[in-house]
């Protein structure tokens, strides 16, 4: 050995030996820095495993970082206020961190796990049910589903959701899903219908077996059909609940729907189990290719949710467009060359709603007298689906588990009257009526929604919009606030009428009347679910009041059944609001409305410039706004007070709005009391706090308790 070396090793063994002594006397700190190390490596994997689409996450020992994640991901740290509806921050970041990419993965083989494809989808805004699964100590009694002849997998799920018992439509539409039946089924809003389809999909699904893991190879088993964006979302967010702490390889779900990705989706939807999507943006991926569609022929379940809706005119063609194309093979298969033929597959049709009759989609405008013929009953409704539908059997099962009524049965409902130009000022007066409940208010118009929200705003109540010009991201967001904020108020279009399963739900205001019965209700349906109570109030004018009562007979008379005496004998409850505090509300309102119509009008002469202007370039012409509105002026027609009045709004300066502000601010902080003396108030008997945040109470704007709901 060369001398060079002998002094190198010399040199090594004696940085070693130091080595060695520095770590005996710092073993503790640096093995855990060491392990600190380590977690931090693996988080850092785990994140660029989580970028990467299509990948998956390696289950790891117990106490892994992966895994705490997963636990993060799933367990949120109990907090009683919170624990229903909002699991912890970290472990809300981590479950959007680890469903963003992959889905809540878990596989019991491959020691991965899947649950969804979660980029599709905002688990955020529906994970309503995952996060009533995640207090695990206090699994129910499910000994009632027992009849249902569930898998104890299943069970095993339906005890950790707590659901302790089957609601009516499951108890009697899931033996028959699984003995292979076609169904349609109806029952109230609110009632369970999502899982009476979901759990025999889920069941089928643990028990098939696992074919390839290969996308190539997977065909889906189910596909579900929702109308809007929300819905579907909603959905596979109920099934990955049932499935995310079952004791089995959850499925993979594609959520398909517009606002998203569309290559991203079609890669999806190659390796779903089970697809769930909106039928446009459905249409769309599976016309683009031919592989998905091939596919998409073999699945064992079709399930049209909100069936009716679909199935309308206006609603049909994408969804007609999808049948026709399923239905295809069948000829297909005769003529075209063996290769494009799909093999026979035995399609379970299932189909839901809370509402058939067609008489209820009719517009109320028309002339249609409540109870004259135009409702179907069970069979005739039935005879309409089978001309829609291709079942596979002749005569399909059709199950109605709430024959008397599709309203649920502890909803309460009511109308108040006033002049049509004074509804604002009532919307905002019924809120104050009922302070800090969480309320959903419907518009016929985007319009509507974008000026109510800070109408509202500007009166200190937490409001949100959504309607479906809005960005797929903020829609998502908007139903997130109005989940997870108590007392919360979404302003909506009739995008969220149906479906949208958001608990605790105290009011449903329809500011605009619905154009048809069975938008009404649906439109009620999103308050008193799962046997909750809520209440449902009609704002109207009194030129809409007859319309109100054609609806309401609509809904609440059956033309099949009830006396010709009864069709027309429910009327609804006019209910009494205290128009001395109506009237002291007022001039707040005034200033919030004009200073949201400023706004609107400023966009919308914003917008309008900007049009003009790029028209003007088209043209190669100069474009002037001032020049190009005094032309406009002197010509008089239809719309031109409105426009005036738009003008006026759109010119008002900062100093102005400014000015506007104060003064709100002022009026806001002052008190609005019926006739109780100052001293009373400042006795200790009022929250005059809470007044003056302007969160209402009840004593303080007089005896209003239930606006006359009470004396039933
Ligand atoms: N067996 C059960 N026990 C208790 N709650 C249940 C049960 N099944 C479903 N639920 C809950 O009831 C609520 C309403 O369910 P779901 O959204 O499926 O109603 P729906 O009948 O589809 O309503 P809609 O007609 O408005 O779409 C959900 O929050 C769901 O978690």
């Amino acid at each position: 050995m060369s001398r060079s070396s002998r002094t190198l090793r010399g040199h090594g063994s004696a940085r070693r030996q130091r080595q060695r002594v520095w770590r005996s006397s710092h073993s503790a700190a640096t093995a855990q820095q060491r392990r600190l190390k380590k977690k931090m490596k693996m988080k850092m994997k785990l994140w660029r495993r989580q970028r990467k689409p299509g990948t998956t996450t390696p289950t790891r020992g117990k106490g892994s970082a992966t895994t705490k994640l997963r636990q993060m991901a799933t367990t949120p740290t109990p907090c009683r206020s919170t624990l229903l509806t909002r699991p912890h921050k970290a472990a809300e970041k981590a479950k959007q961190a680890s469903l963003k990419t992959n889905g809540n993965q878990h596989d019991e083989e491959a020691g991965r796990e899947r649950v969804s494809d979660g980029e599709t989808f905002a688990p955020g805004a529906f994970d309503i049910l995952a996060n009533r699964a995640d207090d695990e100590d206090d699994e129910v009694d499910v000994s009632a589903w027992e009849e249902l002849e569930l898998s104890t997998k299943i069970l095993d799920s339906l005890a950790k959701l707590k659901f302790s018992r089957p609601t009516t439509i499951q108890a009697l539409t899931i033996p028959e899903i699984t003995a292979g039946r076609d169904v349609i089924g109806k029952a109230s809003t609110g009632s369970g219908k999502t899982l009476a389809f979901g759990i025999p999909i889920v069941e089928s699904y643990i028990a098939s077996p696992k074919t390839s893991k290969d996308a190539k190879d997977k065909v889906p088993l189910a596909l579900i059909i929702a109308p809007t964006r929300e819905l579907a979302h909603q959905i596979t967010a109920h099934l990955v609940a049932l499935c995310a702490k079952g004791d089995f390889v959850a499925p993979s779900i594609a959520s398909v729907t517009g606002g998203l990705a569309v290559q991203k989706q079609r890669r999806q939807l190659e390796k779903a189990d089970i697809v769930v999507g909106t039928p446009g943006r459905l249409w769309e991926v599976i016309s683009s290719g031919q592989g998905l569609l091939h596919k998409l022929k073999q699945i064992r379940y079709l399930v049209v949710d909100e069936a009716d809706r679909l199935l309308s005119q206006g609603n049909y063609k994408e969804l007609g467009e999808i049948l026709k194309i399923l239905d295809k093979d069948d000829a297909a298969a005769e003529e075209g060359p063996e290769i494009d033929a799909a093999p026979e597959v035995e399609r379970q049709t299932l189909v839901f709603s809370a509402t058939f009759q067609k008489g209820l989609q009719q517009k109320l405008a028309g002339k249609a007298k409540a109870g004259s013929g135009d409702l179907m009953n069970n069979q005739q409704s039935m005879e309409y689906l089978l001309k829609k539908l291709k079942f596979r059997e002749d005569k399909p099962k059709f199950i109605d588990a709430n024959p008397s009524s599709q309203m649920a049965s502890k909803l309460k409902e009511g109308l108040i009257e006033c002049a049509g130009t004074e509804k604002d000022l009532y919307l905002y007066s019924l809120l104050m009526f009922h302070p800090k409940k969480r309320a959903l208010i419907f518009t016929n118009s985007i319009s509507a929604v974008r000026r109510l929200t800070p109408f509202l705003q500007n009166l200190q109540l937490p409001a949100v919009p959504l309607h479906s010009s809005m960005v797929q991201k903020a829609r998502l967001r908007s139903i997130e606030r109005f989940k997870e904020r108590p007392g919360s108020i979404l302003v909506a279009t009739d995008v969220a009428a149906r479906g949208l399963d958001i608990p605790q739900v105290d009011l449903v205001i329809h500011y605009h009347l619905p154009r048809a019965a069975d938008t009404y209700v649906h439109r009620s349906g999103r308050t008193a679910r799962a046997e909750a109570s809520g209440a449902s109030i009609l704002i109207c004018a009194p030129e809409e009041v007859a319309g109100v009562r054609r609806l309401i007979a609509k809904v609440h008379s059956r033309a099949d059944e009830a006396p010709k005496s009864r069709k027309t004998a429910y009327f609804i409850r006019t209910l009494d609001i205290d128009r001395r505090i109506v009237a002291r509300l007022k001039p707040r309102a005034t200033i919030s409305k004009k200073l949201a119509d400023t706004v609107i009008a400023k966009e919308k002469k914003h917008s309008n410039n900007d049009v003009m202007r790029q028209a003007a370039e088209d043209l190669g012409v100069d474009y002037d706004s001032e020049e190009f509105e005094k032309e406009a002026k002197g010509k008089k027609g239809r719309g031109t007070g409105r426009k005036k009045k738009e003008k006026e709004a759109s010119e008002m300066t900062k100093a102005e709005q400014q000015a506007l502000r104060h003064e709100l601010r002022g009026l806001l902080s002052q008190r609005i009391n019926t006739g109780v003396s100052a001293r009373y108030l400042t006795s200790g008997g009022i929250d005059v706090e809470a007044l003056m945040a302007g969160d209402g109470n009840m004593e303080f704007l007089g005896n209003v308790d239930g606006l006359g709901f009470d004396d039933d």
